[in-house]
């Protein structure tokens, strides 16, 4: 995703600019260009970027600032705002609440993945409990049908459509009509694209939204557009009235700064993205972590999301207090491997942790690092578990009978070892942080201190922070609040 790359650019510059010896005008200048190429490079409307660098020049006003204050810290979160800024626009979009009704509205363009997206959004509130339903009033495109029947019924979601009906407004009412007799709460109205945005495919959306009155209406978005996605997203919204967007294809080559731009035109907030083909390569799109993302300073609050999701309920108490202790076992290895192959998409986990995923999972080779994976199970599978799951313990004839008995080589064994010893260390940087439960971000905000932060945030960061020292003033001036927490990618959601 080249939106990791534009993160390693804004971050690379962050940093020129910190080794810099004196902050001055030109310093600040040569950061923002590097940054402002950057955000046009990753497809974000020209626009934006400008009126971006001129809002952090007012903000940053070097003369201004009494000596001693950390201008880097000020210039960071600066950067850090305006890029939130860009991305929130100012007001939540319409929630659907469990247990009562909503009818939700999906539009774009052909291709854009809205069909795949309605699933994905069925299922990750099914997966929450609710009792989702699929209409599809897409009429136009020949087997769009057979797609959302093949998708709903492999993810058992209830769904209505027609071969033989042609006009989607009867589609639409008819089946939202059948899921509210059904008493579903979240019924999906999936409509017909079309390849480049026509008065038709306008009029009929306009006619589906009149008949069915949706609560919200769902813009789905390639991310691969480019520089097109403003203008498409505003056409979009002057048609029908947009309340939220989804981001497809974040996974692939895309530069992903339409999103940015897609924003800015239709006033509505990007609420998931797409990630993957699979049913639940969706997440939940959250402004500040993304940002934390964007800038490599990791989202706790989504690995911690990810880590409820992906390990079983049961096991979550024992293995948070495991993590909490600073006490990473090859056994927990392990089993988070386990699990986290269940689930799929692995490296959505390992992303939102800093440093993490560049390592053991590469972006773009996902399928090569779950194959490594798997190798490293099958040797850990060959260890006994007395004594030779203590990698302390591990000896030169012990590596050898784990690799004959894995039918691996040597270096293969090793290679897991080092693996192994990378994530522990890692992990022994949590040492004493209680980890909240489900729900309990605010635990987090509580108990994250200036410490514990330092340790977790990658040196580059800290240094431009000020070291310690910075980080501690930070935290102080900033008290616990959520900006705080959020430039971190914790804080209540
Ligand atoms: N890599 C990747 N592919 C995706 C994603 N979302 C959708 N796709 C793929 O994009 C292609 C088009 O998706 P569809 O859901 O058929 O597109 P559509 O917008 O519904 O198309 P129409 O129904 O013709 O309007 C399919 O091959 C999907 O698997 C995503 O987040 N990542």
């Amino acid at each position: 995703m080249v939106l990791a790359q534009l993160g390693g650019s804004i971050s690379r510059a962050l940093q020129q600019m910190s080794n810099a010896t004196i902050i001055d005008e030109k310093a600040l200048n040569d950061c923002l260009n590097e940054i402002t190429r950057a955000l046009l490079q990753a497809d974000v409307q020209f626009k934006l970027v400008r009126d971006m660098q001129n809002n952090i020049k007012k903000i940053v006003n070097l003369d201004d600032l009494a000596a001693g204050h950390n201008k880097r810290r000020i210039i960071q979160q600066a950067i850090f705002n305006e890029l939130c800024k860009m991305l929130d626009p100012g007001k939540p979009s319409f929630t659907p609440k469990k247990g009562k009704t909503s009818v939700v509205m999906f539009v774009g363009l052909q291709g854009s993945g809205k069909t795949t997206t309605c699933t994905k959004y069925a299922y990750y509130h099914q997966k929450k409990g609710w009792k989702p339903a699929l209409v599809c009033a897409d009429t136009f495109r020949a087997g769009a049908f057979d797609q959302l029947k093949q998708n709903a019924t492999k993810a058992k979601i209830p769904f209505y459509g027609s071969y033989m009906e042609s006009d989607p407004v009867k589609i639409a009412v008819e089946g939202v009509e059948r899921f509210k007799q059904e008493n579903c709460d979240l019924i999906i109205v999936d409509t017909s694209g079309r390849h480049k945005q026509e008065v038709a495919l306008f009029e009929e959306m306009r006619q589906v939204s009149e008949a069915t009155k949706p609560d919200l209406v769902l813009f789905v978005m390639d991310s691969s557009i480019g520089q097109a996605a403003f203008d498409q997203a505003q056409a979009f919204k002057q048609s029908v009235a947009v309340g939220a967007v989804i981001v497809t294809k974040m996974d692939g080559h895309a530069k992903g700064g339409g999103a940015l731009s897609a924003v800015a035109a239709t006033k509505s907030p990007v609420i998931f993205i797409g990630t993957g083909e699979h049913m639940d390569e969706f997440e939940v799109f959250d402004v500040k972590p993304f940002v934390s993302r964007l800038l490599g300073m990791g989202d706790w609050s989504g690995f911690m999301d990810k880590i409820h999701e992906v390990v079983p309920m049961d096991q979550q108490p024992e293995l948070l207090q495991k993590l909490s202790e600073g006490n990473f076992t090859l056994r927990i290895m392990y089993e988070q491997f386990q699990n986290i192959l269940k689930m799929g998409p692995i490296g959505q986990v390992f992303s939102m942790l800093p440093g993490f995923s560049q390592e053991l999972m590469p972006k773009g080779r996902e399928k090569e690092s779950q194959a490594k994976i798997k190798r490293y199970m099958t040797m850990m599978d060959s260890m006994t578990n007395e004594g030779n799951t203590n990698p302390k313990l591990m000896n030169d004839s012990r590596i050898m009978r784990i690799a004959r008995g894995s039918g691996r080589q040597v270096r293969d064994v090793m290679e897991m070892l080092e693996e192994y010893k990378r994530l522990a260390k890692i992990w022994s940087k949590m040492k004493g942080l209680k980890i909240p439960k489900k729900g309990e971000m605010s635990a987090l905000s509580r108990n994250m201190n200036a410490q514990h932060m330092s340790k977790v945030l990658p040196p580059q960061m800290l240094k431009q922070i000020g070291g310690m020292g910075g980080l501690q003033n930070l935290m102080k001036q900033m008290g616990s609040s959520k900006d705080m927490m959020g430039m971190f990618g914790g804080g209540d959601k």
